[in-house]
């Protein structure tokens, strides 16, 4: 409820004494071995609505929860007003209250079946629409360049959410990829990003996909402006832009002032968070790599979990009993980070995409009401395609001093099935394995026997897993673009369930802006150093030696 701080609802309290009274007899091997009934107890199973196929198992029986410990989360859950403010969220109300907008991603994917009356809903249909004309035009190479050459390569140039959608899901579903239209991305503002992109493409068969909510942001205007120069120094006239230039934006009038028909424009709406945008126009990319129909599927994986978070209770609804165990070890046991582990190549983008999906989202120390937690929010997103991780940072997650809860995803059948599936059997059997070391470890007793009577005894020690330590594992069948929507959209869930319980604004960043305006003043510094005036020592100096060194 807006106004309460989390630790103010009574299942908080309850929580924080189970935790104080019970934490050191949570121990996963007792749990197990207590109860036989404990993966039934705590798994459970998704079936999309519109497509049978698509299942995911959630399995959280690996975590430190008992079943009271879980109906107090869930309790917890229920205190805060979720149910109210996903029915709100659902609604078009204007949760997003600090900038009094509604927030409305879920009606991207509704194909005109959510109840709101929010302006811009209605145009959604015919925006994608205009995205199925586009990409089958550019596809079928009815579409061509300013030579009548078809496209290519297509360059997507935009940051934030305007990037990190279309990058992560263009990888994610390669194996539906077009072969020979060829996704590029370009988001920094370091001129490197650019240059390499469109170092060896062709002007003539090169898209430039100029994706920007706002169209003002620094690094992607600058971007065009040089993708732009760099195009017409071939292209010579500026009609040619036409052909090659396509923006994605809320913001018509920069839009056409940079010089891109109107017609040429895909249109989203304020209701659209830059990291909630991948369904929207900012999807243009995706499009244009996996078809339109493709697409759409992925719209619908989401919009079948959007059902399932809006129908199903508490108790069996997937985004919810990820956000309670989240919730368990970021508030009660002082974790700092979730690891997002996909033991799928193809996701190898996955962990980045929910850096900004869940701590821009949630990393937050004000509450809606502007009070100041004395709780923890958003946790620290990392992660990486296994089985790299298990060869990198493993060793501090099994031995380290430190409670890093885990998520570890992957799909039962590969897309790339060598030598009789062989490596895929080799992968799934690190994805079985981790959970389990990471869970039961090795005890002192079992390292005695393995390393015989000669072994030291500070060699011995070193070989001890402690163990007790919690994980996810969410395994569905194949990584189609149904089964990614879904997947996307069950993250998407579980951080607004906590952004709920925490009582903080999911859909502002506020937090991006004071960089950005200390920036913009340091810009106009940088030229002299008898400009450079108005900060500390340390940032002087560091400007100082900037200006003594840089060569233009
Ligand atoms: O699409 P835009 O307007 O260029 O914004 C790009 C990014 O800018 C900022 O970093 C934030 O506001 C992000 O949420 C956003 O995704």
């Amino acid at each position: 409820m807006v106004g309460t701080l989390a630790s103010d609802y009574p299942a908080w309290k309850k929580l924080q004494e189970v935790y104080d009274n019970e934490h050191k007899n949570l121990v996963l091997k007792d749990l197990f071995a207590a109860d036989p009934e404990r993966f039934a107890k705590f798994h459970r199973e998704y079936t999309a609505s519109s497509n049978p196929a698509n299942t995911i198992l959630l399995d959280f029986s690996k975590n430190l929860i008992t079943e009271p410990i879980l109906a107090t989360l869930l309790q917890l859950i229920r205190e805060s007003g979720l149910e109210q403010v996903r029915d709100s969220m659902f609604k078009g109300e204007h949760i997003n209250t600090s900038e009094d907008r509604a927030v409305l991603h879920v009606a991207l994917r509704s194909f005109g079946e959510l109840d709101t009356t929010e302006a811009g809903v209605s145009e959604v249909l015919p925006v994608l629409q205009h995205i199925r004309e586009f990409s089958d035009a550019v596809r079928s190479g009815a579409w061509t360049g300013y030579t009548g050459k078809p496209i290519r390569a297509i360059v997507n140039i935009g940051i934030g959410g305007s990037d990190l959608g279309p990058v992560m899901v263009t990888e994610a579903l390669k194996p539906y990829a077009k072969r020979d239209l060829t996704p590029y991305f370009v988001s920094n503002v370091d001129g490197t990003h650019i240059a390499e992109t469109v170092r060896d493409l062709d002007p003539e068969t090169t898209l430039f996909i100029i994706a920007s909510k706002t169209f003002t942001t620094q690094e992607t205007i600058t971007n065009a402006e040089s993708a732009r120069d760099w195009f017409l120094k071939t292209a010579g006239d500026k009609k040619h832009v036409a052909k090659h230039f396509v923006a994605l934006s809320t913001n018509e009038k920069a839009v056409t002032a940079f010089g891109i028909a109107k017609e040429n424009m895909f249109g989203f709406w304020d209701w659209v968070g830059g990291r909630y945008s991948l369904w929207s126009a900012i999807g243009l990319s995706i499009a244009l790599v996996i078809g339109y129909e493709r697409f759409e599927e992925l719209l619908k994986g989401a919009r079948d979990m959007d059902k399932h978070f809006l129908e199903t209770p508490l108790e069996n609804n997937l985004p919810v009993l990820l956000a309670a165990v989240g919730l368990w070890y970021n508030d009660f046991y002082g974790s700092q980070t979730l690891a997002l582990l996909p033991y799928d190549q193809y996701l190898h983008k996955f962990a980045d995409y929910f850096q900004q999906g869940d701590m821009e989202s949630n990393g937050k120390f004000v509450t809606k009401a502007g009070q100041r937690v004395d709780y923890q929010t958003g946790p620290i997103i990392w992660g990486a395609a296994g089985t790299n991780g298990q060869h990198s940072f493993y060793q501090l997650v099994h031995q380290g001093t430190k409670l890093i809860p885990a998520d570890f995803i992957a799909p039962t059948t590969t897309h790339n099935p060598l030598r009789g599936s062989l490596h895929h059997r080799i992968l799934l059997s690190n994805f079985f394995a981790q959970p389990e070391a990471l869970a039961f470890g090795k005890t002192e007793e079992q390292v005695r026997k393995e390393v015989g009577p000669n072994a030291t005894e500070a060699l011995i020690k070193s070989k001890v897993f402690e163990g007790n330590r919690p994980s996810n594992s969410i395994i569905f069948p194949l990584l189609t673009p149904s089964a990614l929507g879904s997947l996307i959209a069950l993250y998407e869930h579980k951080i607004f369930t906590q952004g709920v319980v925490w009582g903080i604004n999911s859909f502002d960043q506020m937090g991006v802006e004071l960089g950005k305006v200390l920036a913009k003043n340091i810009l106009a510094q940088l030229g002299k150093p008898e400009d450079v005036v108005g900060h500390d020592s340390s940032t002087t100096g560091l400007i100082h030696y900037y200006q003594k060194y840089r060569k233009e």
